[in-house]
């Protein structure tokens, strides 16, 4: 791996202020999916070093919380600072340990960047109220304070976005943070514990470790000085983490997943949503909780869209995301890639009709050619399941009230989509859809300034904008008497 700032490559965990290996040495070794080739051995540690990365993080809490919101959003914005200067090195890496093209890991780098900038200035806003008091001799004081020692858990698919969602508003409003990357990807978490490290971030305030999901989260959620458990994943995974949280009644906030359902009406303009399918579908490879997961076009352009849309996805370019002009990485993992296989495999069964891709690329590794189905149906698991990769299911649909039912029958409900030109139909679409987030003729929606997350299945919580901050607070009523 070729970085300007080669000391950005770690391969240790950062836990209280210091580089550390595993207390057993034992080590994990890391993979590029685009080649299968080594990258390095990061950590494998558990139990008692996420002990340990807790009690450093509630031995920082005292003096994190007593600077001001703006002594902490100096050293914030320090951070972004230094994010931004090294973001060649982080999309180098970021492409080498995830697979998607340096474009995308370039713009999630921007992107992991705006949290931090974000919540320095959010955390200086953090305010608290007076209320009219029913009694004369009392005043009546509402306050805002930082819940306390958090953890973090978060996924391979955007390795430095999902944390700086996270730690960002955690120390704004005066939290220390742990943080578990997955382990597929934590080269990515680890150049951004250096950078945090070098803007002055105190010793274990902000610390990073990988090892054994199930044991090191089963501390975070057990461990009462954890005051809040924030995680992005799967929704299976999420349940288990609400479960064990549940005994020491933990502040919670899970962005899980998706299953987004993707509309075009009759009056769309046709080009806006083949290129806003487009950009919904395939960005990461399909990999994002926010893609397009389900395609529904009424009758009457159904096979104009059809057409317009195969050919844009006949353009997309396979490969290492090093190389240039690259817009398709690789899918992570073989497991994922047999998803897929599935997927595809279940709706020609049940009917579907292949219009381009439908197979492994001839690539190898974890590369897989951008495939869409269409005349597929409700009987096929594409319809229920995320399928998390280069898969565009086409559904037909007739009327606006069947595409809305057909639009929230599943128990996700993280992001949705639909092109339509007529006012009327848009508002009345636009609150139907059981859905946090609504993208209306645009595939892309994210941003920092918007509430990011999902109702039902998909989550709880927002992250981002200035909804964001709340998880990381508690409030205080202060009943003054005496006067
Ligand atoms: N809503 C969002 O913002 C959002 C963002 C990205 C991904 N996702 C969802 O995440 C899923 C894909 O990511 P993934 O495969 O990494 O998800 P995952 O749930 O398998 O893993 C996510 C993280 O949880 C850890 N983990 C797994 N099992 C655990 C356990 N028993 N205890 C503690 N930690 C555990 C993993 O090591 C990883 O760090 C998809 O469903 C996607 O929709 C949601
Ligand atoms: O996987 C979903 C993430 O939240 C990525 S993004 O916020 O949609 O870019």
């Amino acid at each position: 791996m070729k970085l300007n700032d080669p000391s950005l490559l770690r391969h240790q965990c950062f836990i209280d202020g210091a580089w550390c290996d595993a207390d057993g040495g034992a080590t994990v070794e890391v993979r590029n999916p685009a080649t299968g080739q080594p990258l390095g051995q990061v950590p494998h540690m558990g139990a008692a070093e996420t002990r340990r990365a807790i009690d450093a993080a509630n031995a920082a809490w005292p003096a994190w919380r007593k600077k001001s919101a703006k002594e902490r959003a100096a050293i914030l914005r320090k951070w972004n600072d230094l994010i931004l200067q090294n973001a060649e090195d982080l999309a180098v890496i970021m492409t080498s340990e995830q697979g998607k093209p340096l474009a995308e890991s370039r713009g999630e780098i921007t992107y992991a960047a705006s949290f931090i900038e974000w919540f320095a200035e959010e955390g200086k806003r953090v305010a608290g109220d007076t209320l009219p008091s029913p009694w004369p001799d009392r005043r009546v004081v509402v306050t805002r304070e930082p819940v306390g020692v958090c953890a973090a858990i978060t996924p391979w698919n955007f390795p430095a976005a999902m944390i700086t969602r996270k730690v960002g508003p955690a120390l704004a409003a005066g939290c220390p943070i742990v943080v578990k990357p997955a382990e597929l990807t934590p080269y990515s978490a680890f150049a951004l514990a250096v950078l945090a490290e070098r803007a002055g971030v105190p010793r274990g305030v902000f610390s990073v470790l990988t090892g054994d999901a199930q044991a090191i989260g089963a501390e975070m959620c057990a461990n009462p000085t954890v005051r809040k458990l924030s995680f992005t994943g799967s929704t299976a995974v999420g349940r288990i983490l609400m479960q064990q949280c549940a005994p020491t009644i933990k502040k919670l906030s899970l962005e899980l997943g998706g299953n987004a359902p993707f509309i075009v009406f009759d009056d769309a303009d046709l080009d806006a949503a083949v290129d806003g399918a487009i950009a919904s579908k395939y960005r990461n490879s399909g990999q994002t909780c926010v893609c397009a997961n389900r395609l529904y076009v009424q009758d009457g352009v159904y096979d104009a869209f059809a057409e317009k849309f195969v050919a844009a996805v006949r353009k997309l370019q396979v490969g290492n995301g090093l190389e240039a002009n690259i817009t398709q990485g690789p899918l992570i993992e073989e497991k994922a890639v047999k998803k897929v296989e599935e997927h595809i495999a279940d709706a020609l069964a049940h009917g579907g009709r292949l219009l381009t891709g439908g197979k492994r690329h001839m690539l190898g590794h974890g590369f897989f050619e951008p495939t869409v189905i269409a005349d597929v149906s409700t009987s096929m698991r594409v319809a229920s399941e995320e399928t998390f990769g280069p898969l565009a299911p086409l559904f037909r649909f007739k009327t606006d009230e069947e595409v809305v039912q057909l639009a929230n029958a599943t128990e996700f409900g993280l992001a949705a989509y639909f092109y339509s030109r007529d006012i009327g139909r848009v508002w009345r679409v636009a609150e139907a859809l059981e859905t946090g987030m609504v993208g209306v003729n645009t595939g892309l929606i994210s941003t920092e300034v918007a509430p990011f997350g999902g109702v039902k299945q998909s989550g709880l919580g927002r992250e981002g904008s200035s909804y964001g901050i709340e998880d990381y607070l508690v409030m205080k009523y202060i009943c003054m008497g005496g006067l």
